[in-house]
Formats: structure tokens, sequence, C-alpha cells
């Protein structure tokens, strides 16, 4: 046995399924997880002294590479000071007045500890402010693991099978109202159904919880209008997105301007961080200045500050950042495509600057339902095929990849050698 089996046998005895998110188990794609040990700029280590290309990077924030050097400096330095204080610091007013410079919808913003967190506040503060009960959301986003959203959810929820849970109480799942993503006539119809009863509709911009999905040319536009028409607040769940695809996120990249911006990720530079901010008239209401109450010991955490500080000053001090992710982008999944047409094959790849899945399915993927064609078997061999190269992918087909800027060409041109290889092994072990 390997350590990381040895480590994940022990885990199963004291853990739920012996992790502490269900995705990272290998469940869909079989096999034993690998436990990590260490990690710094492209590269992920394991217990068994195996090296790994990552193409996750902690599922988004490590956008500059592992243990980027002024993030741990700003980490060392911070801890002199103690850890934790539950009384306000400079830190978090430096951290606001950042967030609010680089996402100008975002007027007033309050940190809390994860994008969970973000999301669950940021509903509540939509239907206190309007006074209405439900919300929409769309078929395979993931916002997290509140109540109100394990309703048709993505991500792990997705991966396991499991996209309505158990323990959500009926009254809750009512006031969740699905539509398909880029379907504006399905949101119309539950509006014209729901009439003055939608509080807000919350969307992952573009999409990483059912793999990468982007938005249809009008769709993001049509949701803004019929938010307006509709009087409902307009969420971007940005968790994802945010600092990602734009210094100002996805509502820079697409030109839309949301109510609410749900954060997290990229702006704790790794550490457990989350956010929700937009428009101060909405903002305004949260305690202690309004009555929707939301509060956190651990919010706005010394430590987290200063690694968010230091990796968002990085990012707005350095817009070339953004123009080497698409150039990375571009050429891994030009590489991709090379090798699919090489093989014969017809798969989807979808992608957008430093985000990208690819579907093995022959369907075009915007939603869901097409999501869910892939063929799944085949992507667990593929996923341990790049594995044993050497490329560490999300172990779900529905997750996107996430690049960092530590990606050298060299790297780069290794990934897709690995990938041609992976996707003939998969191909093979798929015809014996
Ligand atoms: C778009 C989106 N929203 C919300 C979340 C929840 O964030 P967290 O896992 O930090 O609670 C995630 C990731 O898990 C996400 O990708
Ligand atoms: N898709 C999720 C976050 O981005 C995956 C991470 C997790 O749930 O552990």
């Amino acid at each position: 046995m390997t350590t990381s089996e040895q480590l994940f046998e022990k885990a199963k005895t004291l853990i739920p399924g012996g992790v502490n998110s269900p995705v990272r188990a290998f469940r869909s794609v079989g096999g034993s997880p690998v436990f990590i040990k260490s990690a710094k700029g492209p590269y992920l280590y394991d217990e068994d002294g195996r090296e790994y290309i990552e193409l996750i990077n902690s599922w988004g924030p490590m956008i500059l590479g592992h243990a980027f050097e002024p993030v741990e400096k700003a980490v060392r330095d911070a801890i002199q000071y103690s850890f934790s204080f539950g009384a306000p610091t400079r830190k978090e007013v430096e951290m606001a007045e950042l967030i609010t410079n680089m996402v100008p919808s975002v007027e007033k913003v309050r940190m809390v500890n994860s994008g969970t967190e973000a999301t669950m506040a940021a509903i509540r503060v939509a239907r206190g402010f309007t006074g209405r009960d439900k919300i929409i959301k769309f078929e395979g986003c993931y916002h997290g693991h509140a109540d109100s959203f394990l309703i048709a959810a993505g991500s792990g929820a997705m991966t396991m099978g499991i996209p309505d849970s158990p323990g959500v109480t009926k009254a809750t799942a009512a006031d969740t109202l699905t539509a398909p993503f880029n379907d504006l006539a399905a949101v119309e119809k539950l509006l014209d159904n729901n009439h003055n009863q939608v509080a807000a509709i919350i969307l992952e911009p573009v999409v990483g919880n059912m793999g990468c999905v982007l938005p249809e040319p009008g769709f993001l536009e049509g949701v803004r209008s019929l938010c307006d028409k509709h009087d409902a607040l307009l969420i971007f769940d940005e968790v994802m997105t945010g600092f990602r695809l734009a210094k100002g996120g996805a509502q820079e990249r697409f030109g839309i301007t949301p109510d609410l911006t749900t954060m997290g990720k990229i702006i704790g530079g790794g550490m457990p961080v989350g956010a929700y901010g937009g428009r101060a008239d909405i903002m305004d209401i949260v305690a202690p200045a309004g009555p929707v109450y939301q509060a956190g010991t651990l919010s706005g955490n010394p430590i987290a500050m200063s690694a968010g500080l230091a990796m968002l000053h990085h990012l707005n001090d350095h817009p070339e950042v953004y123009t080497r992710l698409d150039q990375i982008g571009e050429t891994l999944v030009n590489g991709f495509r090379a090798s699919l047409v090489k093989l014969g094959l017809n798969y989807t790849i979808n992608h957008i600057g430093s985000m990208f899945t690819l579907f093995m399915t022959e369907r075009s993927v915007t939603n869901f339902t097409e999501a869910k064609s892939c063929d799944l078997p085949l992507f667990g061999r593929y996923f341990h095929a790049m594995l044993k190269r050497g490329v560490y992918l999300a172990p779900s087909q529905f997750e996107s990849l996430f690049l960092s800027v530590a990606l050298t060409d060299d790297l780069t041109a290794q990934i897709i050698q690995a990938n041609e290889e992976s996707l003939q092994e998969a191909l093979a072990e798929h015809d014996n």
C-alpha cells in the first residue's frame, strides 16, 4: 500500500468517507485519493513523494501558483501579531477598499469565512431587502452547501449523484425555483408564475460546477433585464470567477452589473475566506447598519486578510497576469483540440481564460442535462491516465480546471502530450 492509501484507510474510520469535502474522495473516478504533503509554484507533492503538475490550484485560489512568495511573506509577517482578535482591524478596511476598487459594482462588502457563508448571507440580504421569499437558481450551478442551494446542485453534489440533498426541508426546497442554465424563457416563466415572490436570481456567470459552461450571447443581459422588470435582485456568484476571469471578475469580462456579488477562493490567497457585497443601499440593511443579521467570530481574520491582500494587490498591480493566463489557456486548449482531431474524436471543450473542461461527450454542453451526457467511466480512466503521467486534474467530470501563471511553456507542452497519451490509453481500455 502507498502512504496515501494507508492514510485513506485510516481516514475512513475517522472522517465520513475519509475526506473533509466529498469531491476529494475520488468516488466518481474510482481508486484512492492521493494525500498531498506540500506544493510550490505549479507543482503538488504527495505523501509518497510523487510530483504532479497542478490543474486545480485548490479549486481556484492559487492563481499565482502555490506558496507565492509575497503571500507567504504577508502571512509570516502577520502571525507575529497573533492570529485573531474578534475586533476590527486596519486590514479589513484595506481589504474592503481594495475589493470595492477592483469590482466597481461592489460599493460595500462584508467579509465571511467561506463561499457558502457568502452566498447564504447574500440571499438572506436579498430576502430582507425585497420582502420576498423565493429565489431562482440554475440547474447544475453550485453555490455552496447551505440548504437553499442543495437543489439541482452541481459540483460534488452532482458528482455523488445527490443534487437534491436529504436534510433540506420541503419548505426550504419550495422556495428555491430552478431553471436550466442558458434558458431565458424558463426564467421568465418562473418569474411570471411567481409574480412578486422572487427575491433574487443567483447564478455563476460562467459555471464552473458542472464543468465549465459559458453563458450564451445575450443570456446574462437577459437575466439582468428580467430582474429589473420583476424587481428581483441579480446575484452573481463569483466565488470561482472573481479576480480570475478579469480583475473585476466575470462581470467585468461580460460587462454586466449585478446588484450583489459573492466572492471567495482568490480573495483569501488560499486561506478560508468569503465575502459578499454590492449596492450600498442593499448592503446597508446588514446588521449593525440595518436589521438583517449576519455575523462571524473569525470573519475578517487578520492572517486571512493578509494573505488575501497580498494576492489582490499583486493582481491589481499586474494586469499582465490576466493576459498571460489567457495565453496559457489558449495554448493548452488549442493543444487539446489538435489532439482530439488527430485521434478522430469529437469531444467538447468549453473554455474561457484560465477555466476549461474537456467533456467526454460529442454534444455541446450549455446546461446540466447536456453535461450529464458525458461518458463518466471514460472520464475516470482518462483521469487516472493523467495522474499516472503526473498531471493532477479535478477528480470529477463536473468541475472546471483552473490554471495558474506558474505554468511555463514547457509544462504546458507536457500537459498537452499527457492529455493525448491519456485519451489514447483511456479509449484503448474502453475497447478491451
Ligand atoms: C461558485 C461557487 N459558489 C460557492 C462555493 C462555495 O464555497 P466554499 O466551498 O468556500 O464554501 C463554491 C465552491 O465550493 C463555488 O464554486
Ligand atoms: N466545486 C467545488 C468548489 O469549487 C469543489 C470543492 C469542494 O467542494 O470541495
